[in-house]
């Protein structure tokens, strides 16, 4: 017997399946238009649906112990831009030395990674200099520059007080053992010069304050890369597991800094004039001078800037002297000799004997390099659709300078690039520095720290090695330890301290 209500549940069974298939044949179609690189995009390993090549890349930084390495394989099979997709991310990875030289060139390359990186660190807004690519940015990179270019001199002075402190307290610990924790040597004396620059020593951090923020710094060092977080790569992240993606500790360490500086500030404030950052800004803001950009909330995200930019990068780089100088003890008999000559042992080294110790420089600029050249720059955004080497480069795509490729590759001039070698820099008893030394950055986005950061190392260097002598600690390292952090650090090793 033919039944209607039969044929009807055949019919809605059928209008059912078939609802699953489009929805099935949309996701696939939709899936595979999420693995298609933009025409003419630079190449690179195969993107998959939602998460881009980040298994691939991934995986190699399993193998390889970073992502700077990481990359040489891609290089090998792809050439100097790799184009991939971490995650939402577009990025180029930037690894030829002309390739990085026409990109810090080009004003369209010029601009900062937009979303969480950069929003979460400022309560969802961009500010500052570092993270930022409008005219705030500007204004505020240029108010910064003069009041440097101004404290030259507060500076050097700073720096020497922080060195006697050091100096004293290495002499107290010589004495007593011997053995060195290095890494804790640097630190506050770091935190203090920075703060000099902010509240021109009108008010030095008590004890309590900069164990605060180095704690702070420290957590810091430990909760993002530069190349890219995994929460900002699957901003998703941020709702599914907030803390499992880091995305709270990154928000938090923030605020912390934010914290730290405003509650100075509000202490500051009304104590008098002062050559210090603080007060200049202060004062602009009540001037006829004070651009529309300029507000309180600027001037705590610029010092959290300072403290973020400047703390961890010169940290590290006397992390990697100290650990290249205890294994290269011919290195360090020779420059000090080139103190002694110079400079003798009764007064300390300053910044006009620079000229005369070409050497002790190439020390520092050798340190330099083998801690850049292990990390990356500071990614830059492209602001406009544009071509970069015969590719298609989308508006906001994430471009990564990787620095192995200027400073640690032999294509970029260096000779044993791994080997640490100060000699690299000395021409007819001359510094001569190689083009390829970019370790700063060039064009508009160059670091605003570089005098000073050059300022600092060359006093720290040189006045370490005037007083005394290193060399690894019994059962201590035999080899320099590489570890991963916003920017590369080492493993904390101790050295063995005499007083020459
Ligand atoms: C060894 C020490 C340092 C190294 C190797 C270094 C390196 C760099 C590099 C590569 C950049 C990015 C340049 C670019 O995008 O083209 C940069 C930016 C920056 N650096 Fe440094 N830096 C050092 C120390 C400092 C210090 C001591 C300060 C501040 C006191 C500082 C403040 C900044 C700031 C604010 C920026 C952002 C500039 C911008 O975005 O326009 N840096 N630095």
């Amino acid at each position: 017997m033919w039944d209607p209500h039969y044929l009807l549940q055949t019919r809605f069974y059928i209008s059912e399946n078939m609802w699953l298939i489009v929805i099935l044949l949309l996701l696939l179609f939709l899936a595979l238009l999420d693995t298609r690189r933009p025409k003419n995009f630079p190449p690179g390993p195969a993107w998959f649906p939602i998460i881009g090549c980040a298994w691939q890349i991934q995986k190699l930084c399993r193998q390889t112990g970073s992502l700077s390495k990481a990359v040489l394989p891609l290089v090998a099979e792809y050439g100097p831009l790799i184009g991939a997709r971490i995650g939402r991310e577009r990025v180029v990875i930037v690894c030829g030395l002309q390739q990085i030289l026409e990109m810090f060139g080009r004003d369209e390359l010029n601009g900062r990674p937009k979303g969480i990186l950069s929003d979460s660190r400022t309560g969802g807004k961009r500010k500052g200099i570092v993270f930022n690519d409008s005219q705030t940015f500007q204004e505020h990179k240029k108010f910064v520059l003069r009041h440097l270019k101004d404290s030259k001199e507060i500076m050097e002075e700073a720096i020497h007080s922080e060195l006697r402190e050091i100096n004293e307290d290495l002499t107290k610990r010589c004495k007593k053992n011997g053995t060195v924790p290095i890494d804790s040597l640097f630190g506050i004396p770091l935190l203090n010069m920075l703060w000099s620059l902010m509240a021109g020593r009108k008010r030095p951090l008590e004890d309590f304050e900069v164990n605060e923020l180095l704690s702070i710094m420290e957590d810091f060092s430990l909760c993002g890369s530069l190349s890219g977080t995994s929460f900002s790569n699957f901003p998703f992240m941020k709702y599914l597991c907030p803390n499992y993606s880091g995305y709270n500790t990154y928000v938090d360490v923030h605020k912390r800094i934010i914290n730290f500086v405003r509650e100075r500030v509000e202490e500051l404030r009304g104590s008098g004039a002062n050559p210090g950052l603080i007060h200049a800004y202060l004062a602009t803001l009540n001037s006829r001078e004070k651009k529309d950009s300029f507000s309180e909330e600027q001037l705590l995200a610029v010092c959290m800037d300072l403290f973020i930019a400047g703390f961890e990068t010169t940290y590290n780089t006397l992390q990697f002297f100290m650990s290249y100088i205890v294994l290269h003890q011919d290195v360090q008999t020779k420059a000090q000799k080139e103190i002694d000559c110079v400079v003798g042992r009764r007064r300390a080294v300053t910044l006009d004997d620079k000229p005369r110790l070409p050497y002790v420089e190439s020390v520092v600029l050798e340190s330099m390099r083998l801690f850049a050249g292990r990390g990356f720059l500071v990614p830059r955004r492209a602001t406009q659709d544009t071509t970069f080497y015969g590719y298609f480069i989308p508006k906001d795509t994430i471009l990564l300078g990787n620095s192995r490729g200027t400073l640690m590759d032999s294509k970029a001039g260096w000779k044993n690039p791994s080997a640490f070698d100060p000699d690299r820099y000395i021409k007819d008893g001359s510094l001569n520095v190689p083009s390829s030394f970019v370790i700063f950055g060039l064009g508009k986005r160059r670091c605003l720290g570089e005098i000073l950061a050059k300022a600092n190392l060359f006093l720290i260097v040189a006045n370490m090695l005037q007083t005394f002598s290193f060399k690894a600690a019994p059962g201590s390292q035999q080899q320099v330890e590489v570890v991963e952090g916003f920017t590369p650090g080492v493993k904390p090793f101790n050295a063995l301290v005499t007083i020459r």
